[in-house]
């Protein structure tokens, strides 16, 4: 195992919380709620994570009507919380209707001032929870800059089953990437083997924040993961509601990179699709 332990690592909190069918305001609550510990907790996060469509859940049938207009709710009461906080947030992912009349599976993200850095809408629709019947796919890959100058790339949930898309961030300079999910039983082996390939091929940190709880047939495990460039898990969940904490150390992604030199020995004109 490689190490180069800092006096200040970059600290991460995921929030893996259960989530309500169908209602965005008792979910609000209960994230602004989880936040609160987040931020009182012992190790002092320098970014939060909420899990993905933690306004609505998957109430397919009616995400037109549930969905955030414009973000506009999330974007109220996130970015003051960021900026009273000093803390990036990574806001999960909500069911977001655009201006456009469609709804997206959106990321939000606010910087430690409350400014709004990036927006993402996930790419890949997952047919198993019929996300492409009511959803609308975004249309370009995110990175964005933290505090602290680390480079991040956003995913969400399926999109990890494409490891083209990390390898596109990665090399467009991410070495992060953080994947808000709602991954259930029995695909326990997957998620962990995936986030973990990410890992390593990209030689990137990994951080992914799972939800819990029944929600119809489906049965959301956690385990959300902090995985560093080696594929070492730092820190994994269990299967109820908890924060899980980690410290992520920026220069061991360089130091890894040089160990093994993936990205020099790429051959891309070897890979034609
Ligand atoms: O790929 C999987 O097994 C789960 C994906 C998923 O649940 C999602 O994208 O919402």
């Amino acid at each position: 195992m490689l190490t180069n332990h800092k006096a200040h690592p970059f600290n991460v909190a995921l929030v893996q919380a259960h989530i309500e069918l169908g209602n965005p305001a008792v979910n609000r609550n209960h994230m602004r709620t989880l936040m609160e510990q987040a931020v009182t907790g012992a190790q002092k996060p320098d970014l939060i994570v909420l899990p993905e469509m933690w306004n609505t859940g998957y109430a397919l049938d009616h995400i037109q009507e549930l969905a955030d207009e414009g973000g506009a709710e999330t974007r109220a009461w996130i970015a003051p919380f960021a900026a009273t906080h000093q803390v990036n947030v990574v806001a999960g992912s909500i069911a977001e209707k655009k201006s456009d009349g469609h709804v997206y599976n959106t990321m939000l993200v606010f910087d430690q001032t409350g400014a709004e850095v990036a927006s993402y809408s996930k790419i890949h629709l997952f047919r198993l929870m019929e996300e492409e019947k009511y959803l609308h796919p975004g249309g370009e890959k995110v990175l964005f800059t933290l505090d602290g100058g680390i480079q991040a790339g956003a995913s969400i949930c399926y999109d990890i089953r494409f490891p083209e898309l990390a390898r596109s961030l990665a090399l467009s300079g991410a070495n992060l990437l953080i994947v808000p999910a709602e991954w259930p039983h029995p695909r326990l082996h997957h998620w962990r083997t995936l986030l973990t390939a990410r890992a390593i091929e990209n030689q990137m940190y990994v951080i992914a924040c799972n939800r819990v709880g029944r929600s119809g047939d489906a049965d959301f495990f956690g385990h959300s993961l902090i995985i560093d460039p080696w594929g070492e898990i730092i820190a994994e969940g269990g299967e109820q509601e908890e924060i899980i904490t980690g410290g992520l150390e920026p220069a061991l992604v360089q130091d890894v990179r040089g160990r093994i030199p993936v990205f020099e020995d790429r051959r891309p004109s070897m890979y034609d699709r």
